[in-house]
């Protein structure tokens, strides 16, 4: 076995969030993928919660980015500076050890190899020693309990920011996977054109977020529940008030989870029968940020007559099962 001194990592790299997973600590950094940079020099003024709370609200020579999308590296350079921050900050609250980690990251299972080895040498420039990936909706089962090791059907549904990954996991492999790029973020977008077109209204993606969160829902929507919520008129050009409702934001909010529910269906059709019957069985276990939408647990079951259940951890489960994949992982090869 190892030993408890080596510092090495698990990181969920994802659209919305990073989380660090250290060996034997657990999860030791949840923060949101987002840097804030100077324009003119590039220097970096914020990393994580900060930087996440100027969007939308920096001056002409600060630029707030989120250099994931679609759970890919969309801006290199500046996804390897916030790992190299988020791996310090790691490093810091372990030990004075100045050893470089192995770490082991997750990516979506629609992956292209260039993205792929994108993330591996961003992760090295970060200050990684050896890199290896896992695929996030294993990742994700491991982090939920299911048993990804035994002969029998698993199937998990991890909803992030920018990808939603459906899977059917047996023996330690992804037997039937989908992986779409559609999930919170799509969310977002959806709220934001709704309140433009209905109200004439322009909001940023921080209030059609909260939107989501507070009042949001798949299915119809809580009757009596509401949200004020203020942007800029699009026609006066000044600020404006209005309230929306609960119905509203779930009508927005359809199309995307109709996309979802196709996707935990096209990934059913496709599983060889034993697995889609222990599916059956055992149930659909859901994760992610995503999962947390109200009543999407009900939706998805009504629509697939399986019952559905959100995991316990759902936003940090893709960190736990990195986590512990890696644990996993060198102990095996020093046994
Ligand atoms: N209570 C909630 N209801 C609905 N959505 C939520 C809730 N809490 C968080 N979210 C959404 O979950 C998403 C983030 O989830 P998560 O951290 O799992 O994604 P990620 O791992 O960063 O993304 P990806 O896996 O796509 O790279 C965001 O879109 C966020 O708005």
């Amino acid at each position: 076995m190892f030993s408890g001194f080596t510092r090495d990592m698990g990181i969920d790299l994802g659209t919305a969030n990073t989380l660090v997973y250290v060996k034997g600590k657990g999860v030791v950094v949840r923060e949101p993928s987002v840097v804030a940079l100077e324009s003119d020099t590039g220097s970096i003024r914020a990393v994580g919660n900060a930087a996440k709370n100027m969007i939308g609200r920096t001056p002409g020579n600060i630029v707030a980015k989120r250099p994931m999308k679609d759970g890919v590296i969309a801006d290199f350079d500046t996804t390897a500076t916030m790992m190299k921050y988020f791996i310090n900050q790691a490093q810091k609250k372990k030990s004075f050890f100045s050893k470089k980690p192995n770490v082991v990251v997750c990516v979506p299972s629609g992956i292209t190899a260039v993205e792929e080895r994108a993330v591996k040498e961003a992760t090295k420039i970060a200050g990684a020693k050896e890199v290896y990936t896992i695929e996030e909706p294993f990742a994700a089962a491991i982090g939920s309990d299911l048993p990804v090791w035994e002969p029998t059907g698993s199937m998990v549904v991890d909803i992030g920011g920018g990808t939603t990954e459906v899977a059917i996991i047996s023996l330690g492999g992804i037997v039937t996977s989908q992986s779409i790029r559609v999930a919170g973020d799509e969310m977002d977008d959806a709220i934001i054109q709704y309140v433009r077109k209905q109200y004439s209204l322009m909001i940023g993606e921080r209030t059609s977020e909260q939107l989501k969160i507070e009042i949001g829902s798949a299915g119809k929507g809580d009757e009596k529940a509401d949200m004020e919520i203020r942007g800029r008129d699009l026609v006066s050009g000044l600020p404006k008030t209005v309230t929306i409702t609960a119905q509203e934001i779930a009508r927005a909010l359809a199309d995307t989870v109709a996309s979802i529910i196709e996707a935990v269906r096209v990934t059913l059709e496709k599983a060889p029968p034993e697995l889609a019957a222990d599916v059956m069985d055992r149930g659909i276990v859901l994760t992610g940020g995503g999962a947390l939408l109200q009543n999407l647990d009900k939706v998805i079951s009504e629509q697939t007559g399986i019952p559905v259940i959100v995991a316990e951890q759902a936003l940090d489960c893709v960190a736990i099962g990195t986590g512990r994949y890696l644990e996993h992982k060198f102990s095996s090869k020093n046994r």
